[in-house]
Order: C-alpha cells, then structure tokens, then sequence
C-alpha cells in the first residue's frame, strides 16, 4: 500500500462553529500541521476563536501551526490545501434524524461549493462533516469537478457509541474494548459483531446481549435529540475528527463513509475501513466482515445511492 498523502495544510468551512472549531483547536495543538484556514459567514466569532486559539496555543507550547481567518470570498486566492473540511450547517435542531438536516444543508453545500472546490484543487481531499455526511460526499461528487474518492465522510462517532454500549451492558471499562460501526451514519449503521473485542480478544455475545447492545446504539441520536440540546457532538467529533486525518495519514485503517460505485453504476459515500492511496480514500479489502455483515453493508450503499439520487431532486 503506497502512503501518498500527508496534510500539512487544512482549511475549514463552518470554522465558527462547535465542530469546525473543535477542530480547528484540536489540529492547532498538534506539530504535524503547518497552516489552518479557517472560513465562516461569521467572521467575528472566527476572529475571536483564532485570538483564543493562538493564546491556547502558546498555554499548551504548541506554536508551529499557523491559524488564518480567510474571509470566504477570498478562498479562490488561497493556495489549494491538503485537505478540506466541510463543517458548515444551518444550526441544529435535531428531531431524531440527520435525515431532516439534508436539504439545508444542500443549500450550504451549495453556497461554499466554489469555496470547496478552489481549496481543494487538483489534489487536495475533502472532509464532510456536515449531515447527514454521507449523502452530502455523494451529493458533493455529483455536482463538483472533484473525483469522488477524494471526498468522504466523517463517521467515527458511530463506532465510539458501539463500544460505549458494549461497556454498559458489560459493565467493563470501554478502553478495554474495540468494536467497528460501518454502512450508514444513520438507521442502516451495521455493527460489526464479528469484530468486537475485549482486551485484543474475540469476544462472543449473546442474542440478547447483543439485542440489548443494538438498541442502546441505534437509539443514541433519538436520545441526543430529546435532550433538545440545540448543538451537536461538540467533545467526539473534533477528537474523532483529528484522529479520522491523523490515521489516514499516517496508513491506518479508519471508518470513514468511502465512495463506492454498485453494478448499477449507483454511487454512494458508505462507511467501510479505508486508507489513502495515490491520492484517493479507497476502501480495504472487506475480509473483516462476514457474509452477513457484508450483504448488510451493501444494503446500506444501495440505500445511501437512492438517497443521494433522491436528494438530487430537491436540488433542482
Ligand atoms: N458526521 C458526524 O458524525 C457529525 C458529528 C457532529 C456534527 N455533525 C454535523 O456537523 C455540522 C456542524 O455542526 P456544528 O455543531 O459545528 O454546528 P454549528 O451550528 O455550531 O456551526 C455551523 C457553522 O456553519 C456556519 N455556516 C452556515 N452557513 C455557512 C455558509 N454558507 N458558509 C460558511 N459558514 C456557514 C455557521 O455560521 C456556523 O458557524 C452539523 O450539520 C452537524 O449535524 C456531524
Ligand atoms: O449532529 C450530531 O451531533 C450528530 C452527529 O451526527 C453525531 O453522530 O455525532
């Protein structure tokens, strides 16, 4: 496998908000970046975060990572960036599915898609936060001049609810276990029981041990929405995410909603361990899975095609 891709450079699109500047934060912390590019309609609040980032920075003695407040009508003078991360929305306002997010947030798809596609280049990837992730990365490769292996989806959280719901129903510590989400970040997520270890160990579980387990992580979003929060993951997803760009760059497999092309030529952004290589996210080989998971992912791609196909319409 060819290790091709090291991001230096990272711009972020919705960097006023919780998770852009989450991670903002986190990646300004970290020696491995040299320039981030933040972009927000709110340039006050980016301004103020690039002032408290900057003092963090030299608190923590991390100063090698230069933090930009880039008004957005200047992206096209920028130099295209390693990486793009896409994490701008209409405010939250969750009712127990991301699904309800995706038409606004294809009009903000839509208002920084220029921004998006003159940063990113001829090489750069693409990173979707914005929900729901996986329908935006296809909808974004089907109406951008970007190759749709150079956009995924960031999905992380869903694999960290997994082992979180393992612990419970255990009752052991979630450090010592390691379990995989993939197929949709929403209703068609496949737990990867066949994965699921304790201490590096197979571990097996009971029907219903797992029934119990499953409810528990499906319902997290149905969970999170009744506590009306009025914000979203704002502690996972800027951790998830630096660690989603770190793995990539540095070879290690990580759940990230990957470009697949099904027989029928329907496209779909599905979550699947992948790696960069040769400038493109590709997905790894799906030996992990058994046949029941694998029949179970590609369910969850179809869906995710007609979803992204469906959303298309309201496009137009
Ligand atoms: N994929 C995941 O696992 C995951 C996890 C957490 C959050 N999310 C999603 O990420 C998105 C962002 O979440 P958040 O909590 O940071 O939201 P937020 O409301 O705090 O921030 C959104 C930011 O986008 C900015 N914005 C809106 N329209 C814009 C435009 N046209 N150009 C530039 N900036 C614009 C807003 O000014 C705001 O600062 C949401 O859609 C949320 O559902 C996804
Ligand atoms: O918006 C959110 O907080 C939900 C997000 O998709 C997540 O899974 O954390």
């Amino acid at each position: 496998m060819t290790q091709t891709w090291s991001p230096r450079r990272v711009a972020i699109l919705g960097a006023s908000g919780l998770t852009g500047a989450g991670l903002a934060h986190q990646l300004s912390l970290s020696d491995d970046y040299d320039e981030i590019l933040l972009f927000d309609l709110k340039q006050n609040v980016l301004q103020a975060h690039a002032i408290d980032m900057r003092e963090a920075q030299i608190v923590a003695g991390r100063t090698r990572a230069r933090l930009v407040v880039v008004p957005l009508d200047r992206a096209a003078e920028q130099e295209p960036v390693d990486l793009v991360v896409f994490a701008a929305s209409l405010p939250e306002t969750p009712d127990g599915t991301r699904e309800a997010f995706l038409q606004g947030n294809l009009g903000v798809l839509d208002a920084v898609r220029p921004a998006i596609e003159a940063l990113a280049g001829e090489t750069g990837l693409v990173m979707i936060v914005t929900n729901p992730a996986d329908v935006l990365a296809t909808c974004l490769a089907h109406t951008s001049g970007i190759h749709p292996a150079r956009i995924f989806g960031y999905c992380l959280n869903d694999s960290a609810r997994f082992i979180a719901a393992i612990s419970r129903e255990l009752q052991v510590d979630p450090g010592r276990l390691d379990a995989l989400v993939i197929g949709e970040h929403g209703d068609g997520q496949v737990l990867v029981w066949s994965g699921v270890t304790l201490d590096g160990a197979p571990l097996a579980l009971d029907a219903a041990q797992r029934a119990r387990i499953d409810a528990d992580a499906r319902g997290w979003f149905r969970r999170w929405s009744d506590l009306r929060p009025g914000r979203s993951s704002g502690w996972t997803t800027p951790v998830g995410s630096a660690r989603t760009i770190a793995q990539l760059a540095a070879g290690v497999p990580v759940p990230v909603a990957v470009w697949r092309r099904d027989g029928d030529s329907n496209d779909s952004h599905t979550t699947l361990l992948a790696v960069v290589r040769d400038g493109a996210v590709v997905p790894t080989p799906l030996d992990y899975l058994d046949d029941a998971e694998r029949a179970a992912v590609d369910e969850a791609s179809a869906a995710l095609a007609d979803k992204a196909l469906r959303a298309a319409a309201l496009t137009h």
